[in-house]
């Protein structure tokens, strides 16, 4: 599904701020794998990411989804396989725009633009009934504006559009980071029903050992630009937060902030 082929990068290159972020990363991803990735600050998570959506040009190695090679291919164009949340809840939709338009231009993704947005009655009423799962007051909402919502009401509604037409990957990185624990908290347990109803490829960057642990069926841990641990199935369901963290410690790693530990 995807497979990405020794990929480095390095940002300032030749300056004193040269930073080697990305060291010769391979990684294979099944579909319908759903992978936490930890690691402590700079240790590469987001360049991860970000080289995978095409966010800029790798300076090495391959990136291929469902075996077609994006390496060179614009963000814009690989945005049509991929569906992306981050952390900032202003980001991934039009603040000015209302929720059932936000919706609609996600659903329409990838088509023609169009200058008013012409909505189907049985469209209107699968949002409502999408956003009366989510279980955030969000049904009656439709004609609200997207930048009236609260943190949690937005990052949820980002993560309705970007899985709306099932893309091929779901790249989220800290998609709760800016939440509170509550509201966090349903944001993943729908994250979850959303990646295993539709059994989509995922990514989710996480600094909360806990939830890497407790989401997805594989964990990657990085440090310095470089995979130090990839448990999967067993291995990862009897891994504990201990174990993570005496595997970063052992190999080397800055030092696990309370934040890498408990979010
Ligand atoms: N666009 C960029 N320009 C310059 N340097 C960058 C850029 N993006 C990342 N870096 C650098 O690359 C290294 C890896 O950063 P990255 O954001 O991937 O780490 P991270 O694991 O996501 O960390 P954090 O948990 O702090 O977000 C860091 O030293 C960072 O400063």
């Amino acid at each position: 599904m995807l497979r990405v082929d020794g990929i480095s990068k390095t940002f300032f290159a030749g300056t004193v701020n040269e930073k080697l972020a990305l060291k010769n990363v391979s990684l294979e991803m099944k579909p319908g794998d759903f992978i936490t990735v930890i690691g402590g600050n700079g240790a590469g998570k987001s360049t991860l990411l970000n080289s995978i959506a095409g966010v800029f040009q790798v300076d090495s190695g391959k990136i291929y989804i469902d075996n077609m090679d994006v390496t060179e291919m614009a963000e814009h164009k690989r945005a049509a396989y991929i569906g992306r949340v981050f952390q900032d809840p202003m980001l991934g939709t039009a603040a000015g725009m209302m929720v059932e338009e936000n919706l609609a231009m996600a659903a329409r993704r990838g088509q023609k633009l169009h200058l008013r947005w012409g909505f189907r009655g049985d469209e209107f009423v699968e949002f409502k009934e999408k956003l009366a799962k989510l279980d955030l007051g969000l049904e009656d909402r439709l004609k609200s504006r997207m930048g009236t919502l609260s943190g949690g009401q937005r990052q949820a509604i980002t993560l309705l559009m970007a899985t709306l037409r099932r893309p091929k990957l779901l790249l989220l990185d800290e998609h709760t980071a800016a939440l509170d624990p509550k509201t966090a908290e349903k944001v993943l347990a729908l994250t979850r029903n959303i990646v295993e109803t539709s059994g989509l490829t995922t990514l989710m960057i996480t600094h909360n050992m806990r939830d890497a642990l407790r989401f997805g069926n594989r964990l990657l841990m990085l440090n310095d630009g470089e995979i130090l641990l990839d448990i999967h199935g067993e291995e990862k369901a009897k891994t504990t937060v201990h174990d993570l963290l005496d595997a970063f410690e052992h190999s080397g790693g800055n030092g696990a902030s309370d934040s890498m530990v408990l979010g």
